[in-house]
């Protein structure tokens, strides 16, 4: 491989002890390395992403992976062996790849309509030798009313997929009654959020809460946005592919 400087540098250290109060274990910081360097190989091909700095992949693609489940690093009793993740429109793997990283006993579906970003990621993952990851090459709105996958989830990950009430339709027919989607924003307004909360009612689930927070290098704005499903989704949810984006609820 060529000679890449670190996305792990001196100063991360102390970055993820105070604002996640959390620290990667030495094998996971070689395994972060080598997933930066796959990428960036990947990416003179492929567009995987267009965080290519060393600062920016960690701040922008660890850190911001690591900071919306950030609840399950402190609180490890949420997580038992087995627990299944989705992350829907994965594109380079993010945030899905670096939870798979830090939870290998729990399962990550990694879902892309790209085929060609899938078909990377499964190299990469296999060079990682990572195990606990399921690639899948399809629309989140067919894997919603697939038998083996609708309401089969613990957690729910997106990242810039889609707006907020079409990114809740993809997810919430898929969450068990009791799973959580995580929607991670920019930007947030009242507005979008009244628009998310009928939404979500309509999807059988709460908005439970909205945590708000800066990037630590560049001090960039973020939103997480916590669904919580609590009751089975209607049949007529996910509606056919490309109805959700063209008729948001
Ligand atoms: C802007 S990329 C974001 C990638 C990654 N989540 C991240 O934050 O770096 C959006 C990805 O979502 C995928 N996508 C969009 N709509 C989708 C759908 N309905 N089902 C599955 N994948 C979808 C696209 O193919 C694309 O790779």
């Amino acid at each position: 491989m060529n000679e890449i400087s670190s996305p792990q540098l001196p100063e991360m250290t102390a970055i993820w002890q105070e604002t996640l109060n959390w620290q990667p274990t030495p094998e996971q910081q070689i395994l972060f390395q080598q997933l930066f360097e796959l990428i960036i190989q990947f990416n003179q091909q492929l567009n995987l992403t267009r965080l290519t700095e060393p600062e920016e992949f960690w701040e922008k693609h660890l850190w911001d992976s690591f900071r919306g489940i950030s609840f399950l690093l402190s609180e490890k009793n949420l997580l038992s062996p087995g627990t299944k993740f989705i992350d829907i429109g994965t594109g380079g793997g993010f945030p899905g790849i670096p939870v798979a990283l830090i939870f290998p006993e729990s399962s990550v579906t990694l879902l892309d309509s790209t085929r060609k970003k899938i078909t990377a990621l499964t190299t990469i993952l296999e060079e990682l030798k990572i195990n606990n990851t399921l690639p899948w090459v399809g629309r989140a709105e067919a894997l919603g009313q697939h038998p083996k996958h609708r309401e089969s989830y613990d957690f729910a990950l997106l990242r810039a997929v889609a707006p907020p009430s079409v990114s809740a339709e993809y997810a919430l027919p898929l969450l068990k009654v009791g799973g959580t989607a995580i929607l991670y924003r920019g930007h947030w307004t009242p507005e979008e959020e009244q628009q998310l909360i009928s939404a979500v009612k309509q999807l059988g689930g709460v908005l439970e809460s909205v945590d708000g927070f800066n990037t630590p290098l560049t001090q960039s704005i973020r939103h997480c946005l916590y669904l919580k499903k609590v009751r089975p989704t209607a049949k007529q949810y996910p509606r056919a592919i490309g109805v959700p984006g063209q008729k948001p609820l």
